[in-house]
This record gives C-alpha cells, sequence and structure tokens, in this order.
C-alpha cells in the first residue's frame, strides 16, 4: 500500500495511527468517489508516485523562507523539470492529470504556465475559429508560446463595457490598431503577463468606423519569440507582491497604437471583414465564455482548496493534546473538543458538498461548450446566472472554512510552517478573480427577480427546473425524515427571501423611482436571496451524489457527513426559516447536528485521509501524514535563513551599538 493510503506505517505517530484504525471505510474507495473514478484517483496516486522519484521536482526550500525572486525562479525551474520529464509522469493530453502534476510540483503560490492552461487555451479552444486553431492552438499546446487573457483594466475590472483599450479597424491596411488611451486602461492584473508570457487573448473595445462594438477578445503578440523582449509599441511588466500567487507575475500592459493583421480577433462567433462589414455573434455576451469556463470550475477548485486546510487542522487536531476532558491523567486530543469539531466537521461536509457540485456545473458548461459550437446559445443565461452565484458562495464560505481551520490549529496555525496563510491568500483571491462576489451575486439577482416576474405574469411554467421551486407553495415539515426534509426548508427560505428582496426592488420602482437607483437600494437583499437559492443547489447537488453511490460502506459516511451538513446549513440560516420552524423544531435540529458531529468523529480523520493531498502537495509541518509534528517543526524553524548564523549583522551593526550606548 503506498504511504496515501489508510495504511499505518512504522514510526507513524500513535494518534494518528488510532484514528485511521478507528475509520469505516476504504480511503481508497472515497478517493475514487471525489475524483470521480477509481482510474483517476489511482492515475493520481502513480502521478505522485512518479513525481517523489525525481528528486528534482522537490521544492529546493521551503517556499516560505523564498522571496519573491526566488519564488518566480523556482517556479520556472520546476517546470523545466516536469517538462523534461513529462512523459514520465502523465499523459500530456490530459487536463486532469496535467493539472494534479502542476498542483503537486508547483504547489499554488503561481506558475508561468497556470493561466495559459486556466484561460489562455481554453479562450482559444472556445472563441478561435477553425483556421485560427490551427494557426495557434497545437503552439500553445506544445508550450512553444506561454499565453495570459488580459482584460481587466488598472481603471476597470468588474464594469467590461467601461474597458478603455480599443481596437480599431483599418480596412486601408487590413489591421486592428490596439492602444492605451489612460493611465487607468492599462491592463492590470493578468496572471503570467508581467515576465512569462509571449502572447496575450486581449480584450478590446471594438471600433468600426467610430463605431463601439463593444468588448471582443483579439490573439496578440507581445514579446519576441527569441529574444524574449517586449516587441515595439508594447510596455508591459509586473505588478508587484500580492496577498499570495507570489510565485506568479501578474503583470501590467500598454499598447501604443499596435497594430495586429486582421484574422488576430478571435472570430469563431464575431468576425469583421476584409471591408469593415461587422458580423454579429449569435449570442452578445459569447465572448464572455472563458470566464464562464472557470467560474464552473471554481466549486471544485476552492473545495479541493479547502480539503488542503483541513487535512492540516483535522490530522493536527489528532495529535495536538491540550487540557483534559474526564481522564485527568492524560490530556485530551483536541479534536474531541466539541467547539472543534463545530469549527471543522461542517466545513468538511462543505469541502465535499463543493467538490460533487463542481461534478455537476463542469458537465453543464461541457454540454453548454456542445451546445454553442453547434449554434445553440438558449442555455447560456442559466449557466451564466447559475455560476455567478455558485463561485460568489463557495469562494466565500471556502475562505471561512480555512481561516476557522487556522485558528483551530492554535498558534503553530499562525506560523507559515503550517502554510494555511498561503493556501487563505489563494483561497480568497477567488472572492475577487473571475467577478466580484457581491457584483456576481447581483447577476443572478436579476435572473431571480425575472423568474419572479414570470411568475407574476402566469409563465410558471416556462421556468427552468432550478426556479421551479419559486413558484410553490409551502408544506408541512417532517424533520425526521431526513435530508430531503432539510431542502424543503432551504427552498422555503430561498423562495421566501426572493420573493421579498423583489418586491421591495418593484415597490421602489413603482414609487417612482429610477430602475437603477430602485435596484441598488433592494441590492443586499437581492445578494441574500442569491447566496440562499446557491446554497439550496449545492445542498440538492450533495443528497443528489450521495444518492448515487454504490459502494455501501463509503455511501453510509457521506450520509452521516450529509446530516452534518444539512443540519448546520438550516441553522446557519435560521433567521429565514422563523416562519417555518417552531422553536422546538429549531432545537431538534441543533440536537441533530451534535448528534451528528459525535457519529462522524471516529471517521473524521479518514474523510480528509481521502483527498490523498500528499506531503509534497501540503506543504505543511502540522499537516503531515505521519502525524510527527513536533520534531519536524523544530527541524522547519532550524531550517529558517535567520539561524545560519548565531548572531546577525543587523545585530552587530544596530542593537549592539545601541545596548553599549546604553550601558554608558
Ligand atoms: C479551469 C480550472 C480553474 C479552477 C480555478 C479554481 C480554483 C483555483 C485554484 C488554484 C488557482 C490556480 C490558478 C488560477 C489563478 C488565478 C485566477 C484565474 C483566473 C482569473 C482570471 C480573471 O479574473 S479574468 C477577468 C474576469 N473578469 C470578470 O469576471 C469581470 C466581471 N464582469 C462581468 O463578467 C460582466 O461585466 C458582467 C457579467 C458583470 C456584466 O456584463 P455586461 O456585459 O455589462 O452585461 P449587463 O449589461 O450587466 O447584462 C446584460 C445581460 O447579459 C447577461 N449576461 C452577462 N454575462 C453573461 C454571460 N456570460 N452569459 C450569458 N448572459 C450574460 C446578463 O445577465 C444580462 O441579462 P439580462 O439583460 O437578461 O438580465
Ligand atoms: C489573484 C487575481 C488574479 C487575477 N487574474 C486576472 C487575469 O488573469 N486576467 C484578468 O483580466 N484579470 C485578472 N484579475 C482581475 C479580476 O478579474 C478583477 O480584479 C475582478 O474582476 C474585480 O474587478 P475590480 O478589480 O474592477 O473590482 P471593482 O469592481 O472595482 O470592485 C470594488 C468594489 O466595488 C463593488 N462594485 C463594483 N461594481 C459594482 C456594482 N455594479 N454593484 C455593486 N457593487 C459593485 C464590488 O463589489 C467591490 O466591493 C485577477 C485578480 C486577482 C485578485
Amino acid at each position: 500500500m503506498t504511504a496515501l493510503n489508510k495504511s499505518i506505517e512504522p514510526g507513524d505517530s500513535p494518534d494518528l495511527t488510532e484514528e485511521r484504525a478507528s475509520g469505516t471505510f476504504d480511503t481508497n474507495a472515497m478517493a475514487a468517489v471525489i475524483y470521480g473514478s477509481d482510474k483517476f484517483a489511482q492515475r493520481r496516486r502513480e502521478i505522485s508516485e512518479a513525481i517523489s522519484k525525481i528528486p528534482e521536482l522537490a521544492d529546493s526550500a521551503p517556499l516560505p523562507f523564498l522571496d519573491r525572486f526566488g519564488k518566480v525562479t523556482e517556479g520556472s525551474r520546476k517546470l523545466s523539470v516536469i517538462l523534461e520529464n513529462i512523459d514520465k509522469l502523465i499523459d500530456p493530453s490530459s487536463y486532469e492529470e496535467g493539472l494534479h502534476l502542476y498542483t503537486e510540483v508547483m504547489g499554488m503560490e503561481g506558475h508561468p504556465l497556470a493561466l495559459h492552461e486556466v484561460m489562455f487555451i481554453p479562450a482559444l479552444i472556445a472563441q478561435a475559429s477553425d483556421e485560427q486553431q490551427v494557426k495557434w492552438l497545437g503552439r500553445a499546446r506544445r508550450r512553444e508560446i506561454i499565453g495570459c487573457y488580459a482584460q481587466t483594466e488598472m481603471g476597470h475590472g468588474s464594469n467590461l463595457r467601461a474597458l478603455e483599450t480599443t481596437a480599431t479597424y483599418s480596412p486601408e491596411t487590413q489591421e486592428f490598431i490596439l492602444h492605451s488611451p489612460t493611465i487607468t486602461s492599462l491592463k492590470w492584473w493578468p496572471g503570467a503577463l508581467g515576465k512569462s508570457a509571449n502572447w496575450a487573448v486581449v480584450v478590446a473595445n471594438l471600433i468600426i468606423r467610430d463605431k463601439n462594438y463593444g468588448p471582443h477578445p483579439f490573439m496578440v503578440q507581445l514579446r519576441d519569440e527569441d529574444s524574449h523582449e517586449p516587441l515595439p509599441g508594447i510596455t508591459v511588466g509586473d505588478i508587484g507582491p500580492k496577498m499570495a500567487f507570489n510565485g506568479g507575475d501578474n503583470g501590467f500592459l500598454g499598447f501604443r497604437n499596435y497594430r495586429i493583421p486582421r484574422e488576430y480577433l478571435l472570430n469563431r462567433h464575431a468576425k469583421v471583414e476584409a471591408d469593415g462589414r461587422y458580423v454579429k455573434p449569435p449570442h452578445a455576451k459569447i465572448n464572455h465564455s472563458a470566464m464562464i469556463r472557470v467560474r464552473s470550475h471554481m466549486a471544485t477548485g476552492q473545495g479541493a482548496l479547502l480539503a488542503h486546510a483541513l487535512v492540516i487542522a483535522v490530522r493536527y487536531s489528532a495529535v495536538r493534546r491540550q487540557g483534559y476532558l474526564e481522564d485527568k491523567s492524560r490530556e485530551v486530543k483536541v479534536l474531541d473538543y466539541q467547539t472543534q469539531q463545530h469549527r471543522l466537521f461542517p466545513s468538511i461536509a462543505r469541502a465535499y458538498a463543493f467538490i460533487f457540485c463542481g461534478f455537476e456545473t463542469i458537465r453543464l458548461y461541457d454540454q453548454l461548450l456542445i451546445d454553442v459550437q453547434n449554434g445553440n446559445t438558449s442555455g447560456m443565461a442559466d449557466l451564466h446566472a447559475l455560476t455567478s452565484g455558485l463561485k460568489s458562495v463557495v469562494t466565500y464560505q471556502t475562505g471561512e472554512g480555512i481561516e476557522q481551520a487556522r485558528m483551530a490549529c492554535g498558534g503553530h496555525g499562525y506560523s507559515m510552517a503550517s502554510y494555511i496563510s498561503e493556501i487563505y491568500g489563494v483561497a480568497i483571491g477567488g472572492c475577487t478573480y473571475e467577478g466580484e462576489n457581491m457584483v456576481m451575486l447581483l447577476q443572478l439577482g436579476r435572473y431571480l427577480v425575472k423568474s419572479i416576474e414570470m411568475i407574476q405574469n402566469g409563465k410558471s411554467r416556462e421556468l427552468g427546473p432550478m426556479v421551479a421551486y419559486l413558484a410553490e407553495n409551502e408544506s408541512e415539515i417532517d424533520l425526521n425524515l431526513g435530508p430531503n426534509e432539510y431542502l424543503k426548508v432551504f427552498e422555503y427560505a430561498a423562495r421566501n427571501q426572493t420573493w421579498r428582496a423583489t418586491e421591495k426592488f418593484q415597490k421602489l420602482r413603482n414609487s417612482g423611482m429610477s430602475n437603477e437607483k430602485a435596484w441598488n437600494q433592494a441590492s443586499v437583499e437581492l445578494t441574500r436571496a442569491s447566496r440562499l437559492h446557491t446554497r439550496l443547489y449545492i445542498m440538492s447537488t450533495f443528497i443528489n451524489h450521495v444518492g448515487s453511490i454504490v459502494d455501501q460502506k463509503v455511501k453510509g459516511v457521506l450520509i452521516d457527513l450529509l446530516n452534518v451538513h444539512v443540519t448546520y446549513e438550516v441553522m446557519d440560516i435560521g433567521i429565514y426559516v422563523q416562519g417555518l420552524l417552531s422553536s422546538n423544531q429549531m432545537d431538534l435540529i441543533r440536537n441533530q447536528l451534535y448528534v451528528s458531529l459525535e457519529t462522524i468523529r471516529p471517521n473524521a480523520v479518514s474523510l480528509v485521509d481521502s483527498f490523498q493531498i500528499s506531503d509534497m502537495q501540503l506543504r505543511s509541518v502540522l499537516g503531515r501524514r505521519d502525524g510527527n509534528v513536533y520534531e519536524n517543526l523544530f527541524k522547519w524553524a532550524k531550517s529558517s535563513p535567520l539561524n545560519k548564523t548565531d548572531v546577525l549583522p543587523s545585530v552587530t551593526q544596530y542593537l549592539k551599538p545601541m545596548m553599549e550606548k546604553s550601558k554608558l
């Protein structure tokens, strides 16, 4: 058995061994559920094993001890080792295998190919014509060029219609002239733009004969392919250190009347003919498809980040002993405290829920991509609304869960040895990138308001399946019946809040207020409706997914986890269900939650082991698989560059003279 399995190895901490022995299911079987198939879960283990046999792929020092320059260099160094060995490590045509390889070796601090894989190649797939794909996609996939996705500007990110960069068509030369008219029009933030990328998909306003056709994607060469120097007319560089992602080079970019051929407008959907005639795309927002793709993948991505933090916090909580319960002869594992369980177990449930919900959302995206390629864009609005809400809720709750995991590790959680703050920094970036959360919740809000208006106009039958519940009436709730009854509680809360928020908006508008002002004054209520609607979707996909599991032991523990989830979520939205549930029913749910925390306790370590995140990938002293935290914490501290000498130059230069002076 590999070190990642539930196996117990000589030298493991007896506390973790005891936890693994109490698990009731096979962690490999659970991993198959988490990663979608036994085959892929097995491939992940094989890839991790293969990586561990190439010493050059290991970090040359713990990443927190590297400065920014060191992190960027380390990322590129490891990337070159990966590429030398790629055929030994993965099937290079598999996106999922590549993602696992990158996550394991490169970590989560950013690297030159992150945005190339996540946005540049997908943008080419979705928006480049067949002919353009022949020209660029193969080169991108073979990594002959490194690309990024340059949309956001210093002055404008959320409001795409206000982007300032222009691409003006010149029929005489059949070129687009890219220009950045102001400081605020500088592209700002794109990952890998600063120093690594030599090509970019640039989003700029298409101007033909003084008419602005709005943001469109253009393929733009930024740097010379031999010298890597920026081309004339291009200003490009790194935007400086960030909360996290400091191994990545997020960049700025400006154009001075920079010319590109007419064929460089990505023209699968919209075209400009040689004479300047504009051919409209089949849907006005089709150019947003690269964003929809990332948003569709964010539930699984964020679930994985939450999982990282929980592996660390739960394993550490099983070896950390502090205080006493009944037995006063030995301090107790902190995982036995109800408060610790309440802090961590609902987050374990959310991590599973996000991953399962992500499967469904990715499936919907893949289907939409096929539909759109066949000219059917009717599903775009639904997926846009769904993914807008989902990315907002999962990123926020992931951030909350990771921060609780950090606090659950006490003082050592605050040390970079835990690595939790890095995970937190990366995860909460997701609250902002790919659409600022409030802005995205309001996009879903628009969709919900429109759905209510359909009901008001007698068109309930035309509602899609995800919003059909908005037209239903309340029914009696019997909470002894299990998760589906909790779903009804959530439906009640989401329906009630959506109607209230819509009615508030309509009342304000009917009072003579402008549409925009009424919207703004109802917007907090609308975001609340969006969150409840999204949490309902997450809960229902969790319930459906658990229902489909075949392995009975795995299913059993997931039902226990589902019970943690539904009771915790309903307690968390108590204020929205006061009209439905009596205080006795609320007490009943609270008690069910406490019982389910106890039920899940013996499986807590096995549930996080099942994520099968290797020590290399985890980069955490507290979260080590073997649980030998203390000796390794001391080793880690001793490896700090500050400890290379006993007396630092800063002491000799400043502190010693100060102390000497004070003696006089
Ligand atoms: C693939 C795996 C990725 C997994 C990542 C997950 C986890 C991370 C783990 C590790 C990290 C590793 C690497 C990743 C690192 C970094 C980050 C990665 C990527 C970041 C890249 C970016 O951030 S790119 C820039 C993103 N920018 C935005 O998202 C801007 C947000 N703004 C908008 O999207 C739009 O401006 C808008 C939607 C807010 C408004 O659009 P606008 O055109 O102005 O439209 P409106 O007038 O408001 O609405 C009109 C109408 O259109 C509908 N609509 C809008 N958009 C769409 C759409 N896409 N589809 C369909 N319909 C749409 C809108 O609802 C309106 O409809 P109605 O009139 O009917 O109401
Ligand atoms: C780590 C990271 C990586 C990124 N990578 C890329 C990349 O690769 N490519 C790229 O192009 N961009 C990238 N971005 C940029 C990112 O997409 C934008 O920062 C994001 O879309 C938010 O836009 P903004 O910065 O303009 O925020 P703003 O819109 O200025 O938000 C500021 C505040 O205003 C509020 N607000 C704005 N509009 C409204 C409204 N209509 N109603 C109510 N409130 C509103 C927001 O809620 C927020 O509280 C990245 C950003 C980060 C942090």
